[in-house]
């Protein structure tokens, strides 16, 4: 049978990834830190997929098992020599922690494996799989290194699918939206994985998905915080923020489609079936969730500082964008260690000197001005 490697056992790796291998026949080796999981995984075998749909349809995954990488390292380098993917969905903060045993794994299996094996990270962040690559590259030797070529492929990916923290603990189930897209880009021909769609150029793929669906999440995420609410399609109730979710997204829409000569027609569509995700209320989707990890969510690249940055050079409107990022910095959730680290940030740089540690935007620039604008009208 064939064999994936996934690391990230968590809501994107057992809902959407972890299961589209399985579907398409292969064993499935999850490696996460959370021993309770990989337990479960080892004794059960497999899991149920639940739809977020009035059916309730839901699959079996199965084929599945699981290694603790912080314990099994051997285990985890052995996977790694016989497996055809090697996949994350594990946060892009963790990828350079996890670099260091793929490596060892990797350079294990040049040894003695010459078949082709297939990176791919499965990150919410611009150029994941090329970052990942890069911290695998600093743990190889030399020798290693130059083997790579021809044997070790590194692909970047944008993945979309709404999974929700789950209320079930000890199952492994998981409910997730009934969507998803998957997209790798190579000019490969590579083994098939069901669910999977391969592009030559992914830039106008992972922009236009983190620039409408992420961008949209946080409005509605923080902006929904602010005003008390507890979830997603809750928050989406307020007529005042939806037209703040479209305002916004008509901003980096308007960026996205003279940059990438989108049809405007067909990117509104896009947008508005977005927002309907958004409001499936079976997925009980947390505002604290999806506005986790505000410095990363306000970094230079992601989804709030780049479309703004991009939008600026093109002459294009930013106000709205403007207008999250300072939604964002209010985001004193204490359950999130890096919303409390960005309050600590701004009590002692304050507003400007923090956003732009953050964000790396120029303390008086045009857009942190109008940051601080709307910082200020929001904290009356
Ligand atoms: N949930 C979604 O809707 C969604 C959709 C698209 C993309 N993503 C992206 O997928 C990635 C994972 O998100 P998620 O929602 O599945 O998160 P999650 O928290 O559910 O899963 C992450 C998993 O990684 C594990 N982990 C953390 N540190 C680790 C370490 N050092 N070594 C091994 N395992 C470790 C955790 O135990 C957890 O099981 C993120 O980059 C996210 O942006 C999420
Ligand atoms: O995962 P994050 O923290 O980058 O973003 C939170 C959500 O916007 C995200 O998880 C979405 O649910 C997902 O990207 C949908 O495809």
């Amino acid at each position: 049978m064939k064999q994936a490697v996934h690391f990230g056992a968590g809501n994107i790796g057992r809902g959407f990834i972890g299961a589209l291998f399985s579907q398409s026949g292969y064993h499935v080796t999850f490696v996460d830190i959370a021993d309770q999981i990989i337990s479960k995984l080892n004794e059960e075998k497999q899991y149920q997929v639940n739809l977020a749909t009035d059916a309730h349809e839901s699959m079996t995954i199965d084929n599945v098992s699981g290694l603790n990488n912080l314990t099994q390292e051997n285990e985890v380098m052995e996977a790694i020599k016989n497996a055809t993917y090697l996949t994350t969905a594990i946060g892009p903060n963790i990828l350079p922690r996890i670099a260091p045993l793929m490596a060892k794994g990797i350079a294990e299996r040049i040894k003695s494996n010459s078949e082709k094996l297939y990176v791919i990270a499965c990150e919410n962040q611009i150029s994941a799989t090329e970052l990942l690559k890069g911290y695998i590259l600093e743990s190889l030797d030399e020798d290693t290194k130059a083997k790579l070529e021809g044997q070790v492929y590194f692909f970047n990916s944008a993945v979309d699918r709404i999974v929700p923290i789950q209320n079930n603990q000890g199952s492994l189930d998981v409910l997730v939206e009934p969507y998803y897209e998957w997209v790798v880009e190579t000019t490969e021909t590579i083994p098939p994985v069901e669910g999977m769609k391969i592009v030559p150029d992914l830039a106008p793929f992972i922009e236009r998905k983190l620039f409408t669906v992420n961008t949209g999440h946080a409005v509605i995420a923080y902006l929904g915080y602010l005003e008390g609410k507890e979830t997603i399609d809750q928050t989406l109730q307020d007529e005042e923020i939806v037209k703040q979710v479209q305002a916004t997204l008509g901003e980096t829409g308007a960026y996205l489609i003279k940059e990438y000569g989108l049809n405007a027609e067909e990117h509104q569509q896009y947008i508005n079936k977005i927002i309907n995700r958004f409001k499936n209320a079976y997925l009980n989707d947390g505002v604290t969730r999806v506005g986790r990890s505000p410095l990363r969510k306000l970094g230079p690249n992601d989804r709030l500082v780049r479309p703004a940055v991009q939008a600026q050079k093109a002459g294009l409107s930013y106000t709205n964008l403007a207008k999250a990022m300072a939604s964002a910095l209010m985001f004193d959730f204490n359950g999130d260690e890096e919303a409390v680290k960005l309050q600590s940030l701004i009590k002692e740089k304050g507003i400007r000197a923090a956003l732009s540690e953050v964000s790396g935007l120029d303390e008086n620039s045009d857009i942190t001005n109008e940051i601080v604008r709307h910082y200020d009208q929001l904290k009356k």
